[in-house]
């Protein structure tokens, strides 16, 4: 950016009202762009705009002749924008103003270098294999295009001949390989010279360009649509800190910025974009920040339908969330999603998975995770506060958030030659991020399960208190169920194997340590189904296949109980399989 060109931009914003105090100085770093530094101690520094310089949904209404209920009208001011920016040899005209000319100076002060991951090439692209960002460039980009397209095809103002070769690209996106579309759309797009302005390359820049600049409509017009979006010059080059303290305010239809508190001399003028964390950062505005409090890992859990249907109408201490439950970008359409609101939501609105975020700084955020774990733990019988669902919950979310972690922890190694070196580091700091988030989450696991472990010990049976406490079992009864085979050595697979077989021998001996009774009692009370499972037709042939003392349905009843009565726990590398007290 050329200095002449950010001078240009205060002067026409000077010459059309603006106010901006004395002591604010706008200036260019390679890292953020524009960016405003207090020249002098200030106190509750204030930046004014008029109405006549906000870029809304007015100006396409007008210009494209739409009627006000139009829908998706943020798309429209969209294509309003590319069409100033990019339709070069036609003016725009509106109200007898040429205003692809009047908004020059802005046009050209916006950045020359986009960097959200959605027009990356490639190579830099693979600096976000396995995590969600990377995972889910694709869909975002693809929901991007579908919006151009239904735009385009809604109207007859525009020459589909002109975006044939777009049109042909959104058709076969699935199949189409990255680099083609590399090269036939996102190049266009990060060197902002699209072939047409109504093309997709030149939709995607004005995307990118409201996703990482626009403003709610609503702080200075009270009754527009949810949801409608501005453009706010000057205002917009305030760059974000999630410590400032801002307010956004009208008077008399001019949109007003407040910082609260004094800025020192030389300190940078904040805007604040509100709990971000570096997906969204850099997926919208394309940076991340250091040490981001905010910072989270989506988790998309998919359940079946029934499952969610049975959870909305049962289980309504269980809130399932929706994205519109976390933060979103200043504009997203929320009208267009049924699933938001809470009276709306049913099992539909969660086909696509529920998405849960973790962050470390909020010591709660684990827990509707684990209480949703739980409950996909508990057996029928069971409730979400039984202990042993509550220790299943807990392993099976350890295993899901270790497997996200070592997703990212073996994603491939990376060339960074064609990656620019900011992107690297912004893919960098968000990686680390994510891994750092997910050590956490797992660390903090732990520490609850060995407190639960602590506990509750009187409750909780291992096969080590077993062998060290009834050594009839190892010595004489374990040794008398298999008398009849040969000196083979047998195997036992794991403790879950050795806790059945026990079972199994003190209900057939009636010989449970006084200590365990409970868990003869738990037997017996505990129900078994007509039905004979496959694993305990498989676990009968591995234990009692060559002989004939046992049973297959007294098997299935101690594999049954077993099962509903035990946890299996993660961290263990033997798997060890603990029965619990109801
Ligand atoms: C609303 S604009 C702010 C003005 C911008 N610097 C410019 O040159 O126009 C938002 C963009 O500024 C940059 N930005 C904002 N806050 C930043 C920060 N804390 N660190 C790095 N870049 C930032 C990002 O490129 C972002 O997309």
């Amino acid at each position: 950016m050329s200095p002449e060109i950010l001078e240009a931009l205060l002067q026409w914003a000077a010459s059309i009202g603006v106010v901006v105090p004395e002591g604010l100085k706008f200036t260019y770093s390679d890292l953020k762009g524009i960016l405003c530094v207090c020249e002098k101690e200030m106190d509750e520094p204030k930046i004014k705009i008029p109405p006549k310089i906000i870029i809304s949904r007015s100006l396409p209404i007008k210009c494209f002749k739409l009627h006000e209920s139009t829908g998706n009208i943020n798309g429209w001011l969209k294509l309003f924008l590319a069409k100033i920016k990019f339709d070069e040899y036609n003016d725009t005209i509106v109200d007898n103003v040429c205003v692809n000319k009047k908004f020059k100076p802005y046009l050209d002060a916006l950045p020359l270098q986009l960097n959200s991951p959605l027009i990356w090439n490639s190579s830099e692209l693979e600096c976000l294999a396995s995590t969600n960002l990377g995972n889910s460039i694709h869909e975002k980009f693809a929901n991007i295009f579908k919006e151009w397209f239904e735009l385009i095809t809604s109207s007859d103002i525009f020459d589909l001949e002109k975006v044939a070769d777009d049109i042909q690209i959104y058709r076969t996106l699935d199949g189409m390989a990255y680099e083609a579309l590399y090269e036939r759309i996102l190049k266009k797009t990060e060197l902002q010279t699209p072939t047409i302005w109504y093309s997709f390359s030149a939709f995607l820049w004005s995307q990118l360009i409201f996703t990482s600049r626009a403003f709610p409509e609503y702080v200075v017009n009270g009754k527009c649509p949810e949801n409608s979006i501005v453009l706010l010059p000057i205002i917009d080059l305030l760059n974000h800190d999630y410590r400032s303290k801002v307010k956004w305010y009208p008077e008399n239809g001019w949109f007003c910025y407040e910082k609260m508190g004094t800025v020192a001399q030389g300190q940078e003028l904040f805007n604040n974009y509100g709990g971000k964390g570096n997906e969204e950062l850099l997926s919208g505005y394309g940076f991340v920040l250091e040490d981001n409090i905010f910072d989270s890992v989506a988790l998309k859990i998919k359940l079946p339908l029934d499952v969610i249907s049975a959870i909305l109408e049962k289980e309504p201490l269980l809130k399932l969330p929706t994205l519109s439950d976390y933060t979103t970008f200043a504009f997203e359409d929320k009208n267009s999603n049924p699933q938001d609101g809470e009276a709306a939501r049913d099992a539909t609105d969660y086909a696509d998975g529920v998405t849960y975020f973790i962050n470390t700084q909020n010591e709660q955020s684990l827990e509707p995770l684990l209480n949703l774990f739980t409950y996909l733990s508990k057996t029928e019988e069971e409730t979400l506060h039984d202990l042993r669902a509550r220790f299943e919950g807990i392993q099976i979310l350890r295993n899901a958030l270790e497997s996200k972690l070592n997703n990212i922890l073996g994603a491939t190694p990376i060339d960074s030659s064609n990656i620019n070196s900011y992107r690297y580091y912004c893919a960098d700091i968000y990686r680390k991020s994510q891994k750092q988030i997910l050590k956490e989450s797992v660390a903090r696991l732990k520490r609850l399960e060995k407190t639960m472990l602590s506990e509750n010990k009187n409750r909780l049976l291992t096969m080590n208190k077993i062998l060290k406490n009834d050594p009839a079992f190892t010595e004489t009864e374990l040794p008398s169920l298999f008398s009849s085979e040969d000196d083979e050595e047998l195997v036992f697979e794991s403790t879950y194997d050795l806790l059945v077989l026990w079972v199994l021998v003190k209900a057939r001996c009636q010989s449970f340590p006084t200590k365990y009774q409970w868990v003869g009692q738990q037997y017996i009370s505990s129900g078994n189904t007509a039905y004979i499972s496959d694993d305990s037709k498989a676990f009968h042939a591995q234990y009692f296949g060559k002989q004939d003392n046992m049973d297959l349905k007294q098997v299935d009843h101690a594999i049954q109980f077993v099962g509903a009565n035990s946890f299996t726990r993660a961290s263990s590398t033997s798997g060890d399989t603990v029965l619990v007290r109801k």
